[in-house]
């Protein structure tokens, strides 16, 4: 049942099983048991007033001698889109700012340090219908665009860093389209942008007829709150991409998403929870929720009929942490808020722990890629 008829995994698990068993079943799915963030009352009511899921939890580190907690609060966003996808662009962008932001007062609430949305969050997943128009429409200026404008508003209003992945427009290099997370600091500046490194090329994700593999490489970013980088969908499935996020310095990587049932479901709960452990660092996976519908029919290359559905993205997004724990994810059917309060000592505590930043051979793997890349690469196999 990869479509909308299941609302999610813990749900599941917890209306089937004994309660002694399920603790067990949880100890062995998610790890050490995290604590739930006790967060305010009116929170809670205005998340049941404007109808999505809202939940909270705590990873916590041990205490140190010498260093305090450094504590960030994340929020994490997925939504559908309000409107139908042929009403007007601007209708349409405007519809999805002020839902999110709605959503982003309560994350307020909620003591939120640093938000995130999902992946190309102002518009519908368009990609798979190959169409120009409108939807290359639906591109904005990373540094100054109207959306980029709304977040900084949100940003000073808040005090909060808000990640903002959308389809950017660059005029300066001829109005090329690129897929990016405008970064923009909790004093409402712009602190930079990181472009989607890994295009897919895999059912209806048809993203390589509008934009091209991004140039901004590993970009990290210094905020008040933590140092992050936002690891675009596709690229959480190259544990190269989050390696290099992290070799530079990352604590948190966001990995805003748009994904489907039918494609990545069983690869959903994994890949960013094992990038968390084999980097040390903590991970935020955010989907978009929801099944969008197109006027136009697509096709998707595979013999099958054509369809105005790209099918159900199951939302489920969810915080890992180095130690290998993950909050559970949130609905796989309606809009929802993630709020995850984060001790960044633990990465440090995990690597000293386990070392994979000493144990890791970088220098040998560096040696024999330069080799592997070249045309005349000999593999280093052995025959009888
Ligand atoms: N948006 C995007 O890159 N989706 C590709 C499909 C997937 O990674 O599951």
């Amino acid at each position: 049942m990869s479509g909308p008829g299941f609302v999610s995994l813990e749900s599941s698990l917890e209306k089937h099983l004994p309660d002694e068993e399920l603790k067990e079943v949880r100890r062995i799915l998610y790890g050490k048991d995290i604590k739930q963030l006790s967060l305010p009352q009116s929170a809670v009511d205005a998340a049941f007033e404007r109808d999505f899921d809202l939940q909270g939890y705590v990873f916590e580190a041990s205490p140190e001698q010498l260093r305090p907690p450094r504590v960030a609060r994340v929020g994490l966003i997925q939504n559908k889109i309000v409107l139908p996808t042929d009403a007007p662009v601007l209708e349409q962008i405007t519809a999805l700012h002020k839902r999110v932001g709605e959503m982003v007062e309560v994350a307020a609430m909620c003591g939120v340090n640093i938000v995130c949305f999902q992946e190309a969050w102002t518009m519908p997943f368009a990609f798979c219908t190959r169409e120009r128009d409108p939807w290359t429409e639906f591109a904005e200026s990373a540094e100054d665009g109207f959306t980029t404008r709304f977040c900084q508003e949100l940003a000073k209003k808040y005090n909060m860093v808000v990640i903002s992945p959308i389809l950017e427009r660059d005029e300066i290099h001829g109005g090329t389209l690129w897929n990016t997370a405008v970064v923009v600091s909790n004093a409402g500046n712009v602190l930079g942008k990181s472009r989607k490194n890994h295009i897919p090329r895999v059912g209806d994700f048809n993203e390589s007829t509008y934009y091209m593999e991004g140039n901004t490489g590993h970009r990290v970013f210094q905020t008040q709150f933590g140092k992050i980088a936002v690891n675009i969908c596709y690229g959480r499935h190259h544990p190269l991409n989050w390696f290099m996020y992290s070799t530079h310095g990352a604590e948190i990587i966001f990995n805003p998403s748009a994904t489907v049932g039918q494609l990545s479901e069983p690869m959903w709960p994994i890949e960013a929870r094992n990038a968390a452990i084999s980097n040390h660092c903590f991970t935020c996976a955010i989907n978009r929720v929801g099944t969008e519908y197109f006027k136009n029919e697509f096709t998707s290359g595979d013999g099958k009929k054509a369809h105005h559905e790209f099918g159900h993205f199951y939302g489920s997004s969810y915080v890992a942490a180095p130690d290998g724990s993950r909050s559970p994810g949130l609905s796989r059917t309606r809009d929802g808020l993630l709020v995850a309060e984060l001790d960044l000592n633990l990465n440090r505590q995990i690597a000293d722990k386990w070392n994979f930043k000493m144990t890791g051979r970088y220098d040998m793997y560096a040696e024999e890629l330069t080799k592997a890349v070249q045309h005349d690469f000999k593999p280093n196999l052995i025959k009888e």
